[in-house]
């Protein structure tokens, strides 16, 4: 399979501090692939080691087949978490700017929404729409490989709706993504993930591949406020669902035991965690110093 972007064993270092430790990860054309973390997980770094904008202390990172080059850019769409846009200019000063820099197209019309605003400064529209004038920037020359650092933090859930759609039309065309996000429905949407914790790359796979071996304990009790809190008291990591407690990782029959020395009547039944359930429970085993 072509690889448009891969890095091989990578790490880096700020001064006596490691970012990123040995990590491995490639993009294929079509495919989106999700970056999960916690903050300061290293995944800004990473993303910034594969764009060539940062030297990799040691390892290999290859763009295209080749060491990353400034002539790269001409084929990468990059939306970093602080957009990139220039906040004096007017968006559509914006739109010609990078035009002029990575194509040699006209300029394409605006998307309606930003063609309302194509004049004021960028610094004084929303974040939303910077947003959605950063992955039209972005677009504009159409990259073989799209990388976005949390694209749709900070957007309301239709416009996060919207700017999906446009990155599975991407990868439906044949480009392939890389996509950093804290929104557990968005990594869902990705066909593979790879979950970083303290610089390492400690899960990943497909959802199904991280959360086939994670089972939720689920407990329905008609007194589920006594229930949950019987739970939370034995210092089981317990959450509440509705009505429902959830206790991720944990055996039901320990569950049963603290429900019945507790006198609360419940059902305790088993079931796949969810991918935010097994994303705790992978950063507490990391933290613990072992990873899957
Ligand atoms: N230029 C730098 N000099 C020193 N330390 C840095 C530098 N850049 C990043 N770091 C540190 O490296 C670690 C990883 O940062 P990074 O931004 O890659 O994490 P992240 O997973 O992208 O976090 P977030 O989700 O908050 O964006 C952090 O502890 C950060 O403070």
């Amino acid at each position: 399979m072509t690889t448009l972007v891969a890095a091989d064993g990578v790490t880096k270092q700020f001064g006596a501090f490691t970012a990123v430790t040995d990590v491995s990860l490639s993009v294929a054309p079509g495919e989106i692939v999700g970056l999960l973390g916690s903050n300061g997980a290293g995944k800004t770094t990473l993303l910034r080691m594969l764009l060539g904008l940062e030297a990799a202390t040691s390892g290999h990172v290859e763009v295209f087949g080749e060491a990353p080059a400034d002539s790269d850019r001409h084929a990468l769409g990059y939306v970093p978490q602080g957009l990139g846009l220039s906040q004096a200019l007017s968006v559509r000063q914006n739109v010609e700017f990078v035009t002029a820099t990575f194509s040699a197209r006209s300029v394409p019309d605006l998307p309606p929404a930003l063609a309302a605003v194509a004049d004021e400064p960028v610094g004084r529209i929303g974040l939303g729409r910077q947003r959605q004038l950063a992955f039209h920037c972005a677009l504009l020359h159409s990259p073989r490989l799209l990388v976005l650092d949390e694209p749709t933090s900070g957007v309301d859930p239709l416009a996060r709706a919207r700017l999906w759609d446009t990155i599975h039309a991407q990868a439906d065309a044949g480009t392939g993504v890389l996509v950093t996000t804290h929104y557990m429905q968005e990594a869902e949407q990705c066909d593979r993930l790879v979950i970083m914790s303290r610089g390492r790359a400690v899960a990943r796979g497909t959802v199904e591949d991280i959360t086939a071996s994670t089972r939720t304990a689920v407990v329905h009790a008609e007194d589920w406020a006594a229930a949950f809190a019987a739970l939370d008291d034995a210092g089981l990591p317990v959450v509440l669902t509705g009505r429902t407690s959830r206790a991720a990782g944990t055996e039901p029959d320990v569950v049963r035991r603290v429900l019945e020395e507790a006198a609360v009547p419940a059902e305790v039944t088993e079931q796949p965690a969810t991918l935010e359930e097994t994303m705790v429970l992978i950063e507490q085993e990391a933290r613990a110093g072992g990873h899957r």
